[in-house]
């Protein structure tokens, strides 16, 4: 169960193609996270899947069967929002209840599957409060709740977690990792938040313009990207990319070396450059370098405790097996 087949999908509001053809598999009890820049159709690929909005084109298969018709309802899917879309007169437990009451099904089917939902999410000691006397923590618990007892073939998600703050984003985000290793459900996450797709995905589909860039686990993403869009997209802070006289010492057009697999020293080095600002983690310490002949600025991350100061002379030497080579199309050279 959940097994997600997208087959030459494309999407147009009036002129504007979206999402040109494009071919998807989720395999079932997978954890995929869709990824890209504002604007490269994420929501609107999920709410194709979904049925929320219709495809121009192509097919959607769900469990080897044609749902590309099929009304969002009936298509046995569920979906979580960042705005929750509670009701805010009804209790939790009506909340919750809704979807069951919805499709007719008999009272003691709903207990049984509410209380089960209360308490996989902690909800039971707010099982008869409404929304406007939760937090958003809870709030956004309550909607998932209401997921969860339609025993779904997949959960869509679409950034359930913008909405929080930071501390409590990072709960969500094990909550919500936790979820799926116990019900080992397929789920579709949508998001802006690296961290969250590194973390919790199994696969991370990268978007551009509607296009996919690569699809792969987080570590292949990183380790090998296949293009500089996805070089640049996946890691945080960005990858370094050098172009010009150093990059074709090693027969490429762009090098990418990023933050962390450089090696900075106050004596020596490879590259010598001068120290600009510097961002403090605690852990970690990020300093963006000038002056260093190979790239406009070069970004390194070091250890919290290595101290430098704006203004000082550096040496830097990337690692020499974590350089990626690129060709004058952007494309890896393997
Ligand atoms: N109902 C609509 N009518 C017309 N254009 C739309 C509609 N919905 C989305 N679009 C356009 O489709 C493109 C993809 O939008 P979508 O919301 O899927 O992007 P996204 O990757 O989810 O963006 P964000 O990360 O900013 O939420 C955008 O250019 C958007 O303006």
């Amino acid at each position: 169960m959940g097994r997600i087949t997208l087959d030459k999908v494309q999407k147009s509001f009036g002129e504007v193609e979206v999402i040109p053809p494009l071919d998807l598999e989720i395999n079932e009890g997978e954890f995929v996270v869709f990824v890209g820049p504002s604007g490269c159709g994420k929501s609107t690929l999920l709410r194709l899947i979904a049925g929320l909005e219709d495809v121009s084109g192509g097919q959607i298969r769900i469990d080897g069967e044609d749902a590309t018709m099929t009304p969002p309802a009936k298509r046995g899917l569920a979906m979580v929002f960042q705005s929750y879309a509670l009701y805010p007169h009804m209790s939790v437990r009506k909340n919750i209840a809704f979807p069951l009451r919805m499709a007719g099904m008999d009272q003691a089917e709903q207990e049984r599957r509410i209380d089960k939902a209360a308490s996989i999410l902690n909800l039971s000691d707010y099982i008869d409060r409404r929304p406007g006397q939760l937090s958003g923590g809870q709030r956004q618990r309550v909607a998932i709740g209401r997921a969860i007892v339609r025993e779904p073939a997949a959960f869509l998600f679409d950034e359930p977690l913008s909405n929080l703050d930071a501390a409590l984003r990072v709960g969500m985000r094990l909550e919500i990792t936790e979820l799926h290793e116990r019900l080992k459900t397929t789920m579709i996450y949508v998001t802006h938040d690296q961290v969250e797709a590194m973390t919790m995905a199994d696969k991370i589909v990268v978007l551009r313009a509607g296009h996919i860039e690569q699809v792969g686990s987080p570590l292949e993403l990183y380790r090998a990207p296949k293009n500089l869009f996805v070089a640049g997209f996946i890691g945080s802070p960005k990858m370094n990319q050098i172009d010009g006289a150093e990059a074709a010492k090693h027969n490429a057009t762009t090098i990418g070396i990023r933050p962390e697999h450089i090696d900075v020293s106050k004596t020596e080095g490879m590259w010598k450059g001068r120290v600009g600002v510097s961002e403090h983690l605690g852990s970690d310490t990020f300093f963006y370098v000038h002056d260093t002949g190979v790239a406009e600025d070069i970004t390194v991350r070091v250890n919290g405790e290595f101290e430098l100061h704006s203004g000082d002379d550096v040496y830097l030497t990337p690692q020499a097996d974590k350089l990626h080579r690129f060709d004058a199309s952007g494309l890896r050279i393997a």
